[in-house]
């Protein structure tokens, strides 16, 4: 098993770009119709140059399409200006996260930006591996610099680099904007010291553009919703999500912060931008709710202990509380865990969490008795969450929903609203094969998916066309193998059972990936188009 796990991690994945038919097993519902499009790292090397981290590698899309039966599995490499330089250079010359690289002096356009910014900070890359955006009909490849990819969602294809900062004054991005029920994306970024300020911005691009301006892109409509001002000029929090409501947008500013003056200089101490964050765990863990009709930040202040997170579940309102779920820790060995010169056959003994993912609920009172005396519990809903009146502010602390799960996703059409259901990944003390579940909120109740070899990707939640219940629907994972002799298929799952419908097997090496969204063939451009 030791091999294969450095191969699944590190090794480069080839692409096929040209559709491979897969071979069904089972019964696939006829209503399934459109592509499965996900993202992740797929190639770690070039020439003689590593990336140091698993999450720095080139960006690998890769699909499933579903037509009348039948599946199609294709993948290709994102064409990403960091792409092409590396490959031209054959060596890493454009940094990530996790590695920093240096150019050829000025011989691409990332040397370009290294030399007018007067030798501190190289141009960004463009290597966007982390999730899928729709944006009105199209749709992006994202990763959290301020740099987007257009994709041609059929052919993989990569199209045009829109660059936010053309449109809103923001460093860095999260790649899991929301959506709201127009289709409309709301999403933030971080304005680091600019005039000045260091600022969480919150932004809406909208889905259409009107008649006349139809040549546009969306991005020309980009609106700033509101800003949150950073509690520090130097060290704004990471953060890699943010959560809504029906009427809030909920900002959670964790101890886990970037050192900007470290950063600023990580390009001439050749330093990693990863080694520029630092979690503080005494510190305090502060929330922001902005009403999304008024813009104004609800003034309360509310906090919880230091915890480091990445994922919001999801989030809604009860009777005048707002409740929101996320998966947290109480350090950073995640992001350590998925440094690549751990993942090898030693990995059992060098990848251990010394925190396991919990999935955490906080139950925060916005309407309450303004009288309660310090020490009180304002929470008047049925939890163990407590939030505690303090001279300074309100101290909240959450309910345990769970432990162990990872790449949470849920029925988005609940999004914002009072839901039942989980689908994530299990994950046990180190990123080994693992399962895929289903978590009800409600009842703790959970249901499990897995099998020998197999090594289930995030589930996501299809639902089906006259869905009337939360998990009416499939639930889709690309299962990797760890047998390299086994070929990964793309497994279907009744949501409400949790079993098994049906299969679509592919003969290739797969890579392990992130994130994805499932693009229903109504939400297609048609080919002449
Ligand atoms: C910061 C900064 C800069 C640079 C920014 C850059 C390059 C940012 C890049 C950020 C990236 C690539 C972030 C990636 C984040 C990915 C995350 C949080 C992924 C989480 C994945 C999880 C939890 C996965 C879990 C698992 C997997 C995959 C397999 C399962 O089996 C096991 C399990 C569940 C543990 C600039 C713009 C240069 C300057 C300004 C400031
Ligand atoms: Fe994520």
């Amino acid at each position: 098993m030791a091999a294969p796990m450095e191969a699944l991690y590190g090794g480069n994945k080839e692409e096929h770009p040209e559709p491979i038919k897969a071979e069904v097993r089972g019964q696939l519902p006829t209503w399934l119709q459109g592509i499965l499009l996900r993202n992740g790292p797929g190639m770690h090397i070039i020439g003689d140059s590593k990336y140091n981290h698993w999450f720095d590698g080139l960006a690998l899309l890769h699909s499933f399409t579903f037509k009348n039966g039948e599946v199609y599995y294709r993948s290709k490499y994102l064409r990403s200006d960091t792409y092409n330089c590396n490959v031209e250079a054959n060596r890493i010359v454009v940094s990530e996260f996790g590695t920093m690289a240096y150019p050829d002096p000025c011989k691409n356009i990332f040397a370009k930006a290294f030399c007018y910014l007067s030798h501190t900070i190289p141009e960004f890359t463009d290597n966007c591996l982390i999730n899928i955006m729709k944006a009105g009909d199209d749709f992006y490849a994202t990763s959290e610099t301020n740099f987007i990819r257009k994709i041609n969602p059929q052919t993989l294809e990569t199209l045009d680099k829109v660059d936010y900062n053309k449109y809103v004054a923001v460093n860095v991005t999260t790649s899991h904007p929301h959506y709201d029920s127009a289709g409309n994306i709301l999403n933030m970024g971080t304005s680091i010291v600019d005039k000045g300020k260091t600022k969480y911005v919150l932004f809406k691009i909208p889905s259409s553009v009107p008649e006349q301006q139809k040549k546009k892109s969306c991005f020309k409509h980009l609106e700033v919703v509101c800003s949150i001002p950073s509690r520090s000029l130097l060290h704004p929090s990471y953060y890699h999500s943010f959560g809504i409501t029906e009427n809030y947008i909920i900002f959670v500013e964790q101890p886990f912060r970037l050192d900007i003056v470290k950063m600023a200089t990580a390009y001439i101490r050749g330093v990693t931008w990863a080694s520029c964050l630092a979690f503080s765990k005494d510190d305090k863990t502060w929330f922001h709710f902005v009403d999304r009709k008024t813009k104004k930040e609800v003034s309360t202040k509310f906090y919880t202990d230091a915890m480091v997170f990445f994922h919001h579940v999801n989030a809604y309102e009860e009777d005048g509380h707002i409740i929101f779920d996320i998966i947290s820790y109480t350090d950073n060995s995640l992001y350590d865990m998925f440094y690549l010169k751990n993942l090898n056959k030693d990995f059992e003994d060098n990848t251990k969490l010394t925190s396991i993912p919990t999935c955490k609920r906080f139950v925060v009172p916005l309407q309450f008795d303004k009288d309660a005396g310090v020490g009180s519990n304002l929470v008047t809903l049925p939890s163990t969450a407590t939030a505690v009146k303090e001279k300074d502010g309100i101290y909240c602390q959450p309910e345990i929903l769970c432990e162990g799960i990872e790449l949470p996703r849920i029925n988005y059409d609940y999004n914002g609203k009072k839901y039942k259901y989980v689908f994530a990944t299990e994950v046990q003390w180190s990123p080994v094969p693992t399962k895929i579940v289903k978590f009800n909120t409600q009842t703790k109740e959970m249901l499990h998916w897995g099998g020998e070899d197999c090594w289930p990707s995030e589930p996501i939640f299809v639902p089906s066309p006259d869905a009337r219940e939360e998990d009416d629907g499939v639930v889709l994972t690309c299962v990797v193998r760890t047998d390299p002799e086994k070929a990964p298929f793309l497994l279907v799952l009744d949501a409400k059972t949790f079993t098994e419908l049906g299969r679509a097997t592919v003969d290739v090496k797969m890579h392990l990936d992130l994130h994805g969204m499932f693009i229903p063939e109504q939400d297609l451009k048609t080919e002449t188009e």
